[in-house]
């Protein structure tokens, strides 16, 4: 080729290279406009009380980024005929997506969005780094110059305290009034002195800061800042309601924090709040929670897909800086799924199994479905909530060979040997608890009457929230870090409303008694609640513990009034944090 027709040539890829960067962005400024439209209805359907329709916004948005990377590549396969552009257009066409993103205030989502649709055009083969971003290449630090927009400073005086209060509450503009603002600040002060045991004396850097979005979750939103004060950084996060009569208030001053951590905790729905420049949002959260991965963060503010990216950056760093192995989880094996963990990071893998036993009735689809109903629903602090990935490559020296040969025998198709490494072609990972039963094992007085006690809690919140887990063995709960039952086993679990709770009828004879077999047909979604004593307690202390606090739990009545109530549409509030934080028992009624 000649010195000009070189020119030429490169100069039409370089061409082609920034119109594919430049379709693939405004794919993804496309997504962020209408994830972002999203987060600001929000405030709208708090001040109504819709509580429905925010939670419908949650789940709609949930589809939101498959839907745009559809859209996409379908645009990229129209316009670009991928099929005939040559591997020097993909590379350019990063680095042109680079040179746009400078000055854009979500660069690691536009990269990530990048990543999504070379991946889907692209074979597996050429997920080199020098087509997607396997490292980010646009850092976000500097963006952090935007962070004075997400959040605002107070600057305290001691006089001026009670005012200061007031304007950090004020100073979100609701249009509606508030019930008592004054009554809520005192009690906001209150409550911090309580916290800190004395006011300090005021530093010369004292300030308050407070994001600029309220975080919006059921019929919560949630005010989240941080005081400091010469070594003091203190989060806080302010729980405000609507009353029936349209006036908000303040439930609650979270100074605690395994309270505030809880918030964000993956058992519960994301949050709706506003960000021009999510990493800022991060950021700043990360700073007042260290101990919650930005993986975490990311996903608890609805952006799913990063929280991924960012899972499988920190789990590839974690493997770099550890030599454990990927072993069977502890506990009883699965009939559904194969569970594995890397003891020294703290999560669980899950894969389907290609062949599911009997008495289980349901295939990879319906399991899979099951996941998804489960992300897309309110988890009320009582679901694990999950990352699905497929197609991840795992260093095969890291896995301990009784793993790989369970992978091979009973999920063969999930399974790949790709020289050193090993592929799993889907896969949930979710957050690893201790189970319950293993707990249950070694444990005996008030530690199990706490265990039980919280275990009838969970099947008592999931019922309220239309959860029928269907296998409520103990060996299908974990208990977290922070010593709360969750439920980790969906592929039997029914919403409430498709149960039919019903009362053991009596025998038609003596025999059929006597017989040890049930009687009464067991239809599919027929549920017998006096049943569940029988196989769930089998221990003189669990059944004592469990008869104390949740005997109704065995009766049909608690099941069909609690489907009932949630027939007549009746929301009812799960307060993530504990009741004696709550103003109306702290202080209630109390002048102050
Ligand atoms: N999040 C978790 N943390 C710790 N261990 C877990 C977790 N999830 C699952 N396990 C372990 O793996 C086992 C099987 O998991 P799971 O109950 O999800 O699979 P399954 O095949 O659906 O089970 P089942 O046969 O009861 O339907 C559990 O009994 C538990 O020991």
């Amino acid at each position: 080729m000649g010195h000009q027709e070189h020119a030429v040539s490169t100069a039409h890829s370089n061409g082609e290279a920034l119109s594919l960067a430049r379709a693939i962005l405004d794919g993804f400024d496309c997504h962020y406009r209408l994830f972002r439209e999203c987060s600001q209805s929000a405030k709208g359907y708090f001040e109504a009380g819709d509580t429905h329709a925010q939670r419908e916004t949650v789940k709609r948005r949930i589809a939101f980024y498959d839907l745009r990377v559809d859209e996409a590549v379908e645009r990229i396969l129209q316009e670009f005929h991928p099929e005939n552009l040559p591997d020097e257009v993909w590379a350019r066409a990063k680095t042109q997506y680079i040179s746009l993103l400078v000055n854009h205030k979500q660069p690691e989502l536009a990269e990530t969005f990048f990543n999504s649709v070379c991946c889907r055009i692209l074979h597996r083969t050429y997920f080199h780094n020098d087509f997607i971003f396997y490292r980010p290449a646009v850092s976000t630090e500097y963006i952090e110059a935007w962070e004075p927009q997400v959040y605002r400073t107070y600057y305290p005086t001691r006089t001026w305290l009670e005012d200061t209060v007031e304007r950090i509450l004020t100073d979100f503009d609701f249009t509606l009034p508030f019930e008592d603002l004054k009554r809520d600040v005192r009690y906001i002060l209150r409550a911090a002195h309580a916290h800190m045991g004395h006011w300090p004396k005021l530093s010369f850097n004292s300030q308050i800061q407070v994001m600029a979005s309220p975080f919006y979750r059921g019929k919560t939103a949630y005010i989240i800042g941080r005081v400091i004060n010469g070594d003091l950084d203190l989060p806080f996060a302010l729980p405000l309601y609507r009353n029936d009569a349209g006036q908000l208030y303040v439930d609650a001053a979270l100074f605690n924090h395994y309270h505030i951590r809880h918030l964000f905790s993956l058992s519960r729905a994301y949050f709706l709040v506003d960000m021009d420049v999510p990493s800022a949002t991060v950021h700043f959260l990360h700073q007042v929670l260290p101990d919650c991965s930005r993986a975490e963060l990311y996903t608890m503010l609805g952006l799913g897909k990063q929280g991924k990216t960012m899972f499988y950056r920190e789990l590839f760093h974690h493997l770099r800086h550890s030599s454990d192995r990927f072993t069977i989880a502890p506990g009883i094996k699965g009939m559904v799924m194969i569970v594995f963990t890397l003891p020294s990071f703290p999560f669980v893998f899950k894969v389907i199994k290609d062949v599911i036993p009997p008495p289980k009735e349901v295939d990879r689809k319906l399991v899979r479905a099951k996941y998804q109903m489960v992300k897309q629903h309110d988890r009320v602090g009582r679901m694990a909530d999950s990352w699905e990935f497929s197609n991840v490559a795992l260093p095969r020296d890291r896995c301990d060979p009784e793993l790989l040969n369970e992978l091979a025998t009973l999920a063969p198709s999930m399974y790949e040997e790709d020289g050193d490494t090993v592929v799993i072609r889907h896969l949930y990972i979710e957050r690893r608890m201790m189970p319950l039963n293993i707990l249950l094992d070694q444990s005996q007085g008030q530690i199990v009457e706490d265990v039980i006690r919280d275990y009838g809690n969970a099947l008592r919140e999931l019922a309220i929230a239309n959860i029928f887990p269907g296998d409520m063995l103990f060996k299908n709960f974990g208990i977290t870090r922070a010593g709360r039952v969750v439920f980790y086993d969906y592929d039997e679990i029914e919403y409430m409303t498709d149960c039919d709770f019903r009362r053991i009828p009596p025998p038609l004879a003596p025999e059929y008694e006597l017989s040890g077999e049930a009687w009464y047909t067991g239809h599919k979604n027929e549920v017998y609640p006096e049943e569940f004593g029988t196989f769930l307690l089998t221990r003189a202390d669990m059944r004592a513990a469990f008869m104390k606090y949740h005997a109704d739990l065995l009766t049909p009545e608690f099941w069909q009034q609690t489907k009932a109530r949630i027939g007549r549409g009746i929301v009812e509030d799960f307060f993530p944090y504990p009741q004696d934080t709550r103003f109306s028992v702290r202080f209630g009624g109390e002048g102050v």
